[in-house]
């Protein structure tokens, strides 16, 4: 599988990591230099990754100190290269610190984390960071006390905020409570060829900047993609004002809303253009159909007018609790733009017939195979899969966003995207990914209501494609 020599990967290894070291201390701190990482090095090649790293962050102007497990088992070519770049070593966590990069162990580790390695974690994440926050934690390859096959957490374990993983993703850092532990999961390309495509896709910030739909100078408000809203009724109101929000903080050019709820989404919304119905809404690129909208008979028949229009659709909420009687299922399989369902796991359940259950990533394969749809089966980890067997996991989730109406934001999001000429895959991916990103950045502000994600959500998408 792999013939380039260890050290080569190794280098690549700590590239990647040191890159990513970087890029979150600027965010966070507006520069690299003069910022201040500490190295936790286990007696492994995992200790051996953060030690490059860390030289490579030294030679940048960066403090970096390394605290050794096992001193005398340390791999010996890292420490040299970060002595070489300036950097030093230390016996205890210093007071101030603003990253954490911890090369305790990888996926040589089994159980959890060895009572001196526990102490030595938890006194380093005890430290401060230089703007008094709590420093950045980041784990090599794999949180320590992980198990990396299984996703198990037999005892102590890191706590990271940022996974930088090399060459394929283990299982621990997507599934079981390791899945937690890894916080966002970076995959970085060492030049391994995997023996099988990978089945399991994270995306990380890299793939939603590439994939976002950019204005550029020839753009207008119809090249940009108008994206029409059939959500919300005068009993739901609120989840039309939440879509369009949704659908507002996307690339769209323009919101058309269509729906009984038109009054209210003006008010809010001056930008939109509001009708009553879908049939007279004009011309959209996508469709999202469903949250708020009701079971009666003029909400069928909204969604049937949805279904017939040739264009993306995304469906959601009462949507689905329509489709789940079979009767429209036919007009779903009929379709030929893609159309994307957004279901929790008890609307999964009347579409599917039966509960999501344990193995997630195969269940939504499997109603994207009988519906013909893209299936976003939400979750704290959401899971993305198409008829044609892609299979993506979000690693921005957050238990934050389990409030009501968040859906609601997410399925607007994800219809301006299609709007924008994503496909239904990668908008479901990006738009899970950046509503992830908005419910982290609503819940500093204490507890978490779905119109705080709502307006969260458009400085978020600033920053992920920043
Ligand atoms: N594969 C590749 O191609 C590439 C791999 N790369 C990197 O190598 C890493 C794997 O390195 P590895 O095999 O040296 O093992 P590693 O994770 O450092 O662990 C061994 C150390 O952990 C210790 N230890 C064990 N359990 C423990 C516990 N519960 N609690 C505490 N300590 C525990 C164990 O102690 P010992 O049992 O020896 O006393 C030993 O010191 C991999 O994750 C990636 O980062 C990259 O460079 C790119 C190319
Ligand atoms: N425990 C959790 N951790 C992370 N995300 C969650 C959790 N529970 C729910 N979510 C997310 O919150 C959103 C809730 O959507 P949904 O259930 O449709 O709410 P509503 O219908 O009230 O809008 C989804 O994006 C889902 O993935």
């Amino acid at each position: 599988m792999d013939t380039l020599p260890a050290g080569t990967l190794m280098q690549r290894a700590a590239a990647g990591l040191a890159r990513r070291c970087a890029q979150l201390l600027t965010d966070r701190f507006g520069a690299v230099y003069a910022r201040r990482v500490l190295l936790l090095v286990g007696a492994g090649d995992n200790g051996g990754d953060a030690l490059y790293a860390g030289a490579r962050l030294a030679a940048r102007g960066v403090a970096v100190r390394a605290l050794l497990l096992d001193p005398d088992r340390a791999h010996a070519g890292g420490l040299a290269a970060l002595r070489a770049a300036g950097g030093s070593t230390v016996a205890a966590a210093p007071g101030v610190v603003d990253l954490i990069l911890d090369g305790v162990v990888g996926i040589g580790g089994k159980g959890g984390l060895r009572p001196t390695a526990a102490s030595v974690v938890s006194a380093a994440a005890s430290s401060t960071a230089s703007d008094g926050g709590r420093p950045i934690l980041v784990a090599v390859d794999v949180p320590s006390g992980v198990d990396p096959d299984t996703g198990e957490v037999p005892g102590e374990a890191v706590t990271a905020d940022v996974t930088v993983t090399f060459g394929c993703l283990k299982p621990g850092l997507l599934v079981g409570a390791g899945a937690t532990r890894a916080g966002l999961v970076d995959l970085v390309d060492i030049g391994l060829s995997p023996a099988v495509p990978p089945v399991l896709r994270v995306a990380d910030r890299e793939d939603i900047r590439g994939w976002w739909p950019v204005a550029g100078r020839e753009s207008d408000k119809y090249t940009r993609g108008v994206v029409g809203v059939a959500t919300g009724s005068s009993t739901y109101s609120g989840a039309a004002v939440l879509s369009v929000a949704g659908a507002s903080a996307g690339p769209a050019g323009m919101v058309r809303y269509a729906g009984s709820a038109a009054d209210y989404v003006r008010q809010r919304y001056p930008s939109v253009i509001v009708t009553e119905s879908v049939e007279r809404a004009g011309r959209v690129q996508a469709w999202v159909c469903g949250s708020g909208l009701g079971t009666d008979e003029r909400a069928a028949g909204e969604l049937r007018t949805v279904l017939a229009a040739p264009v993306p659709v995304c469906l959601d909420a009462d949507a689905l609790s329509l489709l789940a009687d079979g009767r429209m299922q036919d007009l779903l399989r009929e379709r030929s733009a893609p159309t994307v369902v957004t279901p929790h796991d008890r609307e999964f359940t009347r579409l599917a017939g039966f509960p999501p259950g344990g193995d997630r990533v195969a269940s939504a394969l499997g109603l994207a195979n009988q519906l013909n749809v893209t299936v976003l089966l939400k979750g704290d980890r959401t899971v993305v899969a198409s008829p044609d067997r892609e299979v993506w996991v979000n690693p921005t989730g957050t238990a934050a966003l389990a409030s009501g109406g968040t859906g609601d934001v997410l399925s607007g999001l994800l219809a301006a995207l299609l709007a924008g000429g994503l496909s239904g895959v990668r908008a479901a991916v990006a738009a899970a990914y950046a509503h992830g990103m908005a419910g982290r950045a609503a819940a500093e502000g204490g507890p978490v209501t779905s119109t705080d994600v709502a307006a969260a959500l458009r400085s978020s998408v600033a920053a992920v494609l920043a």
